[in-house]
């Protein structure tokens, strides 16, 4: 796979051992083109959160292989030395909550991560600007995160993932406790920013709000995805 995107082929995942052991990913397949937005979607305890976890070096898969772009991550054991600066430079995370940091104004929680990973004070902040306006929530680039709406928080969450412009975001119910018009906002925002920065997205979704949007989805069940055409409707 030319540039970034994300390929994961025959994934597993076993949690415990000998009669207690759960096999939660049983050989997953996925891949993800650069610029893409795809929806991930399956029943309660079929791996979604677990495939997320592996693809986002939280978890330890136990065998198949991650590439993401030309370098492959894992194959049967992690491939990068560091994997706290992978995740850091390399994936964006987006959860249900928005987990802002209540203390710090809306910028420095965006210009955060880039301050983390060496960038200049003032080049983060430039950034967390940019970013911010691109999202519409520049205006409230002062107020403490209490001070904005769940819609404009899900959004600087979404800034925050965008900050070190990793070529993958993971996304797990991000649109949850949001209504329709605000859910698929952050969709469209999702697909604009997967666009314009060639991030390889992954959406872990119950929402039927949203569903509907992705052109391709990843339906899993007992621990095997299944590629499966979306309806693509028009944002
Ligand atoms: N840390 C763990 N130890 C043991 N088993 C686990 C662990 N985490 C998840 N599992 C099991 O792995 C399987 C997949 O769980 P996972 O959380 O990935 O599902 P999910 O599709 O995200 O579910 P939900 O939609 O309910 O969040 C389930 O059978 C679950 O009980």
């Amino acid at each position: 796979m030319a540039g970034n995107g994300i390929r994961i082929e025959g994934l597993r995942k076993r949690y415990g051992r000998g009669d207690a052991a759960v096999d939660a990913l049983r050989g997953v397949d996925m891949e993800v083109a650069a610029g893409e937005v795809v929806g991930l979607i399956g029943p309660s305890g079929s791996g979604k959160s677990t495939l997320l976890k592996c693809l986002g070096a939280v978890v330890e898969p136990s065998g198949g292989r991650i590439a993401l772009g030309d370098e492959v991550i894992y194959d049967n054991g992690w491939k990068p030395p560091d994997l706290r600066t992978l995740r850091r430079d390399r994936i964006g995370f987006v959860f249900q909550a928005p987990y802002l940091i209540p203390f710090l104004d809306v910028a420095d929680n965006v210009a955060l991560l880039p301050m983390l990973a060496g960038r200049q004070n003032g080049d983060a902040r430039k950034r967390a600007h940019e970013l911010l306006d691109a999202l519409d929530v520049g205006h409230r680039a002062k107020a403490r995160p209490s001070q904005l709406s769940g819609g404009e928080q899900q959004r600087v969450a979404i800034a925050r993932a965008l900050a070190n412009q990793p070529p993958v975001i993971l996304a797990d119910e991000p649109t949850a406790p949001l209504d329709s018009e605000r859910a698929l906002a952050v969709v469209r925002i999702l697909n604009r920013m997967a666009r314009q920065f060639s991030t390889a997205i992954v959406v872990v979704t119950h929402d039927e709000k949203i569903i509907p949007t992705f052109k391709r989805l990843y339906h899993i069940r007992d621990g095997r995805t299944v590629e499966e055409r979306g309806e693509g409707r028009e944002l």
